[in-house]
């Protein structure tokens, strides 16, 4: 019965996976979580944490604990300053972990002994998992871990956590801990430690390091290989722009027959409703509403998947820190800090993770700096507006026999976003905070063939992001635009369509004469309202009132748009993309991250400030254009 009775941290001890960044503790979480955070070959990856429940052998659900990476408890940059709190208890309510598990890449030891040297101080159970056992074994290298073990006087168990290798050892380490945890085994202060003791610290590491690791018999050459090329000042930038070439040229390409086959199958599905149900209220709701909005954003699925499906593979293949390394240079040029790769390429995804992980810089202003420019990069939210104007106006045709079009207006608008995050870093720089930024400072990983299943799950992650915010947020704002667009109805025998006369119609006329100087029409004006909530919203609209007014008929979205828009119109509402500060979320996640309503203000006013002067531009430009 006794054995019944046991102390609540027992049966449920917190434990914290810390170590070194890109060592795989987010793979070791997942693995033993069943959940699934983003893992991928660059450090960095983890700017927040993050908790999931497993049960030990012994039956004890474990509360485990995912962090950013760190070197050291001596926090530098936010993210570290994370780590620092969770590990001493510091986070407001939360208490300290109960259980310290040190994951270490198996086949790159040196920081990570400091670092578990200086955990040890704290006096809490640890453990060291040493990580990427594979490929220590497959490189040859020898660890004698009864001595590695005996010198830092913490159990090691080795572990494959992509394999799921190692991970009983593990919990059964965190059952035999817990029964060391008790009221006197309260973790001890930690200190920042002085120069003299740091350097102690090393010389000791190094030490153990001599003695119980022996170098590797089949040394990776792969890596020094790949990177003589990849690296490359000159050959490195033209793969990097081949890569970025043939990924746009994918999205067209490949995406076309899926999208045809969904945009299909969403138009029958529209008949169907329509025969199905009598004219009114019902069927219009249906069918215009639901089915024309949201399927018109849903149709886009195909190229937001081929899109991630090339980004989780170059990530997962070590490539993303080597493209950040060439981008560097130039980057450094425009005033941002070499780390501000990484929330760069986040931004793809979306602005939010992207601002989030910005907190891998130290300096507050190189991040502020970063915060500002990344909502520039193009993020996926984009695609379905982009898609559908290039394919309503763009011919698909060859150009220099071997390009598609279509594509490369694509990658036009990426590399728009881009050069404009750079510019907009620079001006910052020139006006906000002068001086140079930061150096470069990542660790190049080494090379990894990608793992098929992590890109399986990163591809359903984004697929399901994707279909979530069609089912939640979308959808709502599709059954409020069908309202506005359907209400009131028009007086009788009036004449043009039942739109003009609804609440959509009028709030679209009433703000058309802002926007008429930039090319927009009043439909275009109506979209972009409720494109703040999201901005794939606006594609939906466009479907709607296109589908109320009737001028869809049986073609698609796209060729209404070309029926109906001038090319000049249409270009200027990309120019307006590039630019605009939609998304609420993005601005409230600024606010967060800078702990400022100054900063989103900011953002706010100078993206609007763009989108319109561009929108401007394009629209006077290209209206001098003939024909
Ligand atoms: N071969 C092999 N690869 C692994 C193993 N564990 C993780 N990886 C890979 O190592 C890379 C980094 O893994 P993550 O789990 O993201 O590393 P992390 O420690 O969470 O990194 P940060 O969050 O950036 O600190 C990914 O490409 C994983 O697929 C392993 O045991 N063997
Ligand atoms: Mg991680």
């Amino acid at each position: 019965m006794a054995s019944l009775v046991q102390e609540p941290c027992c049966t449920a001890p917190r434990v914290a996976l810390v170590g070194n960044p890109n060592c795989g503790k987010t793979a070791l979480f997942n693995a033993l979580t069943g959940a699934r955070q983003k893992v991928a070959n660059f450090p960095g990856v983890t700017v927040e944490r993050k908790a999931g429940l497993a049960l030990t052998p012994a039956g004890r659900r474990a509360q485990i604990v995912d962090l950013p990476g760190t070197y050291s408890l001596r926090a530098r940059s936010p993210d570290e300053a994370v780590t620092r709190d969770v590990v001493l208890g510091r986070l407001a309510g939360e208490a300290q972990p109960d259980i310290l598990v040190c994951v270490a890449d198996a086949t790159n030891l040196r920081l990570v002994l400091r670092l578990v040297m200086e955990l040890r101080q704290l006096g809490q159970p640890m453990v060291l998992v040493l990580n990427m056992f594979d490929i220590a074994e497959r490189q040859g290298i020898r660890i004698d871990r009864e001595g590695l073990s005996q010198a830092l006087g913490v159990p090691i168990v080795t572990a494959v956590a992509v394999r799921r290798r190692g991970l009983e050892a593990v919990l059964q380490e965190v059952d035999a801990l817990a029964e060391r945890i008790g009221p006197d085994a309260a973790a001890h202060d930690w200190r920042e430690p002085t120069a003299q003791e740091i350097r102690a610290a090393h010389r000791e590491a190094e030490r153990i390091l001599k003695l119980t690791v022996k170098p590797p018999l089949r040394p990776d050459t792969w890596t020094g290989r790949l990177d003589g090329v990849l690296l490359h000042p000159v050959a490195g930038t033209l793969i990097l722009l081949a890569i970025l070439f043939l990924m746009f040229q994918a999205v067209f390409s490949w995406a076309t027959p899926l999208m045809d086959l969904i945009d299909a199958g969403f138009r029958l599905l529209g008949r169907g409703f329509a025969e199905l149900l009598p004219p009114g209220l019902l069927q219009s709701f249906l069918v215009d509403g639901v089915i024309a909005g949201v399927g018109s954003v849903l149709v886009f699925l195909p190229q937001i998947l081929i899109l991630f499906f090339f980004i989780i593979l170059l990530e997962d293949f070590g490539y993303m820190a080597r493209a950040a390394f060439l981008m560097d240079r130039l980057m450094g040029a425009a005033g941002l800090h070499g780390r501000a790769f990484i929330p760069l390429l986040s931004s793809f995804a979306c602005a939010i993770p992207g601002i989030m992980s910005a907190r891998v810089i130290d300096n507050r202003r190189d991040r502020f700096t970063t915060i500002l420019v990344a909502p520039l990069t193009t993020c996926s939210a984009r695609i379905p507006v982009y898609t559908l104007i290039i394919s309503a106006f763009i011919p698909e045709r060859l150009v220099w026999g071997f390009a598609n079009l279509q594509g490369l207006v694509m990658f036009g608008l990426y590399a728009a976003g881009i050069l404009s995050a750079l510019a907009v870093a620079f001006v910052i720089r020139r006006l906000l905070w002068r001086g140079a930024a930061e150096p470069f400072l990542i660790e190049l990983p080494a090379y990894k063939l990608p793992d098929p299943a992590n890109v399986a799950r990163g591809l359903t992650l984004r697929a399901r992001i994707f279909l979530r915010r069609a089912g939640t947020i979308i959808f709502s704002m599709m059954v409020l635009i069908w309202f506005l667009s359907s209400f009131p109805a028009p007086p009788p025998g009036a004449p043009g369509p039942a739109i003009d006369y609804s609440l959509a119609g009028l709030l679209g006329h009433a703000i058309h004469p802002l926007l008429a100087p930039i090319g927009f029409s009043w439909q275009m004006a109506v979209a972009l309202i409720p494109g703040m909530a999201a901005r794939e919203v606006a594609v939906g609209v466009l479907g709607t009132v296109y589908s109320l007014g009737g001028e869809v008929g049986g073609g698609t979205l796209a060729h209404a748009l070309a029926g109906q828009w001038s090319l000049a119109s249409a270009l200027a509402f990309l120019a307006w993309y590039v630019f605009a500060p939609q998304c609420a979320s993005t601005l409230a996640v600024v606010r967060r991250e800078t702990n400022s309503l100054l900063w989103p203000t900011i953002l706010f006013a100078y993206m609007l400030a763009l989108a319109y002067g561009a929108a401007f531009l394009v629209f006077r430009l290209a209206s001098l254009w003939p024909g």
